[in-house]
């Protein structure tokens, strides 16, 4: 187990003597607790995979230090590092059992015949493998074969991390539920830093205590998912996390209020000081679910259509000819002709240039 930290990490694959840099990863300092679960979430081409591959040791990053548990290992080996990963699709030796394929990390390195039958057990009867144990990995399933890469990444204990860069890619949709649970349950009771990469926000927030959210090659917030929901650090994490996102007005602030299209103005309960909004985009950032439409709500809105999203419905209108969504409470039927939206002063959250702008204290 170790904690993993970063000091002034980056990493460009075209290098430029000259000019500006063209950054996969752009220089971050940060760092994963010892023994914490965490999620890499962010879209494709954000560095997730670069960020995944410099932990391991595959990447040699081309700026910063890498540190497990204080210790630089910026130009240790992947062997060295004593990190176990799984990758997106199965990594099997075909012709091995089951019960051999889980066992091959432990044989490496020299854990006693017992105690690895007993882990390899243990690892499959939490996988659902118990039954496969005996048969040859080639007669298995896709979704068998990526069990037993799963299996292969947790079979240790003694590991410095776990890193699992979209692992249940290839696994049936209704399978993937039972396997992220299993990995949980798993943490819970061995608990080793494990990092998972995914793009899917589900996967990223039923996992991880910890999530950490990339765009651009930049992590632009680490925090709980219920942080990312209630606080977005960034307009990207506001409107990537959440089904629908963050609602984003563009507005000027102007004596403690914030100024929307149309003049219409909201009271900010903690105004940022001038100084830090002076020639900055500024945006006032609300989720739909700490909207409310109603006959008497404070800013008239054109109601566009109400949409039914399975356990709850939403509201798509228009205000000053903005787009926005509200979710709506059970059995509400706004009226088109006299829809007003009102916006929970607890939850609006002011942006300049994307990032959020802290209250004047
Ligand atoms: N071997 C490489 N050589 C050059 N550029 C690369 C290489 N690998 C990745 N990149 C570039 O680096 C950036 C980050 O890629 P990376 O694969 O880390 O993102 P990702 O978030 O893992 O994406 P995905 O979810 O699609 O795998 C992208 O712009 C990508 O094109």
């Amino acid at each position: 187990m170790a904690r993993i930290a970063f000091q002034q990490l980056a990493h460009s694959y075209h290098p430029a003597p000259r000019g500006p840099i063209d950054y996969a990863l752009r220089p971050m300092d940060m760092a994963f607790d010892d023994a914490g679960a965490y999620a890499l979430l962010g879209p494709s081409g954000c560095g997730k995979t670069t960020l995944l591959s410099i932990i391991s040791g595959l990447l040699r990053p081309s700026d910063g230090t890498v540190l497990f548990d204080g210790a630089d290992v910026t130009p240790w080996a992947p062997e060295r590092r004593n990190v176990a990963q799984v990758f997106q699709f199965p990594v099997v030796y075909d012709t091995m059992t089951v019960r051999e394929n889980l066992a091959f990390p432990l044989r490496n390195r020299g854990v006693p015949a017992r105690e690895a039958s007993a882990r390899v057990d243990y690892v499959a009867s939490l996988l659902g493998l118990t039954a496969a144990l005996g048969r040859r990995a080639r007669n298995l399933g896709a979704d068998d074969k990526q069990k037993i890469s799963l299996g292969r990444g947790l079979v240790r204990s003694d590991v410095a991390a776990i890193l699992f860069d979209e692992p249940l890619t290839v696994i049936d949709p209704h399978l993937k539920w039972e396997l992220r649970s299993r990995l949980k349950e798993l943490h819970r009771q061995v608990p080793v830093t494990m990092i998972y990469v995914t793009h899917d926000q589900t996967e990223a927030l039923t996992f991880a205590d910890r999530v950490v959210v990339m765009a651009g090659g930049e992590v632009v917030q680490v925090g709980t998912p219920e942080a990312l929901f209630e606080r977005p650090a960034h307009t990207f994490v506001g409107h990537f996390i959440g089904s629908p996102g963050m609602n984003l007005l563009p507005c000027e602030v102007v004596s403690g209020e914030a100024v929307l299209p149309g003049g219409h103005r909201i009271l900010l309960p903690h105004p940022p000081a001038r100084e830090t909004l002076a020639g900055r985009r500024i945006e006032l950032g609300i989720r739909p679910e700490f909207t409310r439409i109603a006959r008497d709500g404070d800013l008239p809105v054109l109601l566009r259509r109400v949409e039914d999203l399975g356990r709850r419905r939403i509201a798509r209108v228009e205000l000053a000819g903005l787009a926005l969504t509200a979710t709506l409470p059970d059995g509400a039927a706004p009226s088109s002709d006299a829809a007003r939206i009102t916006f929970d002063p607890a939850h609006l959250h002011l942006y300049a240039d994307g990032r959020l702008v802290e209250a004047a204290p």
